[in-house]
């Protein structure tokens, strides 16, 4: 039997057929940022753009195609209420009588696109509350748990998909006709690890307990744990957290001190929660450290978030750590 569709599988699960239009409008414009990829410097369409976004962060040219097809293509569907993106300033208003809210990474990890290392696209699915329109930042300020579906496209080697609508999480395969095939149809985290992820050149700026974590992973055998560690670190988040979804493994932006603006890097609505949906959805864990992400009520649209996320049993001895200091902390205080 051929492989399913993403519309076949989503069919098969008893999806809400206006949340597969939704999906499939999302699944069309990753095919043609794939595309735009695929073709490199041959388009002339790598390097940076003059402009920065709402973060202050130099756009590629890539960054605002991406989000153009998106933009454009969802805008065009009756049943969006608005969109939010990483790279506008504020929410887009779609059809006022439009049910879905879609918010959206257009290109994640984008300082690799002219090193032509993988990056992807991080999608994320709200229903628009009563009485709100998709036009206005309070409407899209749900916490994650509220995700009717996240999902990202990784354009790497292969150009994949990875999907839940709370029923799992399933990976398809971009074939040569341009479809989406499932290729996995349960991805699992496995909840032991000996792989992490993080960006060490921030070491000095995090707080002490995930410094003394870090430490004795990278102490190995030598060290508490009695085991080796081995370290991975691409830069898209996106081919990070699939290497976690797919091997397993923990993957961690935290808490720093580098700029006050900034405790975290990665952005709430557009990485953390997306994210935090497919590894919960796959049997592993995702928090701050201090509380869990699909829990938090945001405040902001482009608010950012510390995350870790990955094997179940790791994050866990993660949280243990910060339990532990915040414990300490606690009991000198009331010395
Ligand atoms: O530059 P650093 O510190 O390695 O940060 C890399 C992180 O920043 C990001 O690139 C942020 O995403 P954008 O490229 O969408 O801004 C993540 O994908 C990645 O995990
Ligand atoms: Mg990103
Ligand atoms: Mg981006």
């Amino acid at each position: 039997m051929p492989a399913a569709t993403v519309t076949q599988l989503l069919k098969d699960q008893k999806t809400d057929p206006e949340l597969i239009s939704v999906i499939n409008v999302i699944t069309a414009c990753c095919q043609e940022i794939a595309e735009q990829l695929r073709l490199g410097a041959l388009t002339g369409i790598l390097g940076a753009t003059v402009e920065t976004n709402v973060q202050g962060e130099t756009q590629k040219q890539l960054d605002v195609i991406a989000n153009d097809i998106l933009k454009e293509k969802l805008l065009a569907l009756p049943l969006i209420a608005g969109i939010a993106s990483e790279e506008e300033d504020l929410p887009v208003a779609g059809n006022k009588d439009g049910r879905f809210l879609v918010l959206f990474d257009p290109l994640d990890g984008s300082s690799n696109i002219d090193v032509n290392v993988s990056v992807g696209t991080i999608f994320s699915i709200l229903e628009v509350p009563e009485g709100c329109h998709g036009g206005e930042e309070k409407a899209y300020l749900q916490s994650g748990r509220k995700q009717l579906a996240a999902g990202y496209a990784l354009y790497g080697p292969a150009a994949t998909l990875t999907l839940s609508t709370g029923k799992g999480v399933q990976q398809f395969s971009l074939d040569n006709q341009g479809s989406f095939l499932l290729t996995q149809a349960e991805m699992s985290i496995p909840q032991d690890t000996k792989e992490f992820a993080i960006n060490m050149s921030n070491q000095r700026f995090w707080q002490p307990q995930m410094q003394a974590y870090i430490g004795e992973l990278v102490a190995g055998k030598d060290g508490s744990r009695g085991k080796n560690f081995n370290m991975r670190w691409i830069a898209s988040m996106v081919a990070d957290v699939h290497r976690v979804l797919t091997r397993g493994g923990i993957f961690t932006y935290p808490w720093d001190n580098r700029d006050a603006d900034k405790p975290g890097k990665l952005r709430l609505m557009y990485e953390g929660n997306p994210m935090s949906f497919l590894v919960e959805q796959a049997g592993g864990l995702a928090t701050t450290c201090f509380g869990n992400i699909l829990d938090i009520q945001p405040q902001k649209i482009h608010q950012r978030v510390s995350v870790a996320l990955g094997s179940k049993n790791e994050i866990e001895v993660l949280l243990q750590a910060h339990q532990t200091a915040a414990d300490s902390q606690a009991a000198s205080l009331n010395k």
